[in-house]
């Protein structure tokens, strides 16, 4: 199991180009299969999750070639070619890829099992199965519906006027693409808006598709036509160079070429409001929504009450957040994200662990926390697998009285290969331990 150190390093300087989108490269693969025709899909994020994807089409006879690090070509074959799999389909650790896959999968002709590491099975499966039922589809659960998800082959489904209990733009996404294969018209709402890259791409590829924030409506039996991606860089990427270079003194980071969709940057609001300085300049639109260069420069913070309005439009930045609120003057308190506790870990828990482990007073609720900002000592944290828990004390480190050694950091390739290489590029000090 590899291990991290890190520590205070110089300031952080430079220009950074983060890799691309995790969302959007799941769609893009997803959407490209089914579509007819040939896409190429520039920018790809390289990470473990998006890869298990691509093979997963691999396993249903999609041909995908990857001529050059980032890039795929992907000859689709219609929303009613893909083939059965012989074996299982393994999400690894990826929510987006088993929840998006089983309503991408719920109404084929086929039976199969998506199947994920030791994270992903203890994850809840029902927020997409319950809607996926009501569909007609027959999808078995492990226990307390855990994975594997066992999908029974059906003649077809039947589209439904889905009111989503969570904000959760997998579970909407996991509705619109069983929705593209069944009868009748499908329609979803949300208790809040979620990023809609769902809905944005499967109008690129030609669907059509009536959605607004909160709310999306298609009919199914449509074809999709193949329709190149350029996949701009991931915000939740970013967001770790973001704090790293508002917390250390002496900073100026830019950040190209960036995705700077507005249910994806909460962040951003919640670190000005905090008294982060963050430019956002050279704004031009991409079919995917507008992408930016970021500046940010050091700045002191102070804790805030975060608005929970802002919570699902910074849904994986909550990690890294907690290590801003650790470096702020007083109080951080956050509410209305018992979302954090079923991601790939239970991050409320083991964000407020690690950083109790390094002298910080956290007073943990059910949904969020209180962080008392102070002077975060040195020591060692466990990130219990999770790319975002180890990459936001990495980022921590940096402003820590001693070196902090990070446990279990394997899976930060899941989202973000290179990311030791490129944070030592713009100045953090950060080593595998041993
Ligand atoms: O749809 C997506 O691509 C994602 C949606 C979010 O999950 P939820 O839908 O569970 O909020 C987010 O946490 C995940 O990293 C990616
Ligand atoms: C929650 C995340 O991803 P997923 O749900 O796809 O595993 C994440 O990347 O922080």
């Amino acid at each position: 199991m590899a291990e991290w150190i890190a520590s205070r390093g110089g300031p952080v300087t430079g220009t950074l180009q983060v890799p691309g989108d995790k969302s959007v490269s799941h769609r893009a693969v997803m959407l490209a299969a089914i579509a007819d025709g040939v896409t190429r899909i520039d920018g790809f994020l390289e990470g473990e999750d998006t890869r298990a994807t691509a093979r997963i089409f691999g396993q249903m006879g999609v041909l995908i070639e990857a001529p050059s690090d980032g890039t795929r070509i992907v000859q689709g074959v219609g929303i009613d070619g893909l083939r059965a799999p012989a074996a299982p389909l393994d999400c690894g650790n990826s929510g987006t890829a088993m929840r998006l896959l089983a309503g991408l999968l719920a109404g084929q002709s086929f039976g199969c099992e998506l199947t994920g590491d030791d994270s992903l099975s203890r994850r809840p499966m029902r927020r997409v199965t319950d809607p996926l039922a009501m569909m007609g589809a027959t999808i078995g659960t492990g226990e307390d519906g855990t994975p594997p998800l066992r999908i029974a082959p059906v003649a077809g489904l039947r589209g439904i006027d889905y009111a989503s209990p969570v904000a959760s733009a997998q579970v909407k996404s996991a509705v619109l693409l069983a929705g593209l294969q069944a009868e009748g018209e499908t329609q979803v709402t949300e208790p809040h808006p979620t990023r809609d890259y769902t809905e944005r791409m499967l109008r690129a590829f030609g669907a059509d598709i009536d959605y607004r924030p909160g709310f999306a409506r298609l009919r199914g039996g449509q074809r999709l036509t193949a329709c190149d991606v350029q996949v701009p860089g991931d915000f939740s990427s970013a967001a770790f160079a973001l704090v790293a270079a508002t917390l250390v003194p002496g900073s100026t980071l830019a950040i190209d070429h960036l995705g700077i969709d507005p249910r994806r940057t909460g962040l951003v609001d919640v670190l000005r409001r905090m008294g982060a300085d963050i430019d956002i300049q050279n704004i031009r639109s991409g079919p995917v929504g507008d992408i930016a260069t970021l500046t940010v420069r050091h700045a002191p913070l102070r804790g805030i009450d975060v608005p929970m309005v802002c919570v699902p439009d910074m849904i994986d930045e909550f990690p890294v957040l907690f290590a801003a609120a650790a470096c702020a003057e007083g109080v951080t308190r956050i509410r209305g994200a018992a979302e954090l506790r079923v991601k790939e870990s239970d991050r409320i828990a083991a964000m407020a662990n690690g950083l109790r482990a390094l002298g910080i007073r956290v007073d943990e609720v059910e949904d969020g926390a209180d962080i008392h900002g102070g002077q975060p000592q040195g020591g060692r944290v466990d990130s219990l697998g999770d790319h975002r828990i180890a990459m936001a004390f990495a980022v921590l480190a940096q402003r820590a009285e001693g070196a902090v050694r990070i446990g279990d950091t394997d899976n930060v390739a899941t989202s973000y290969p290179g990311f030791e290489a490129q944070m030592c590029g713009v100045g953090l000090a950060l080593e595998s331990a041993g």
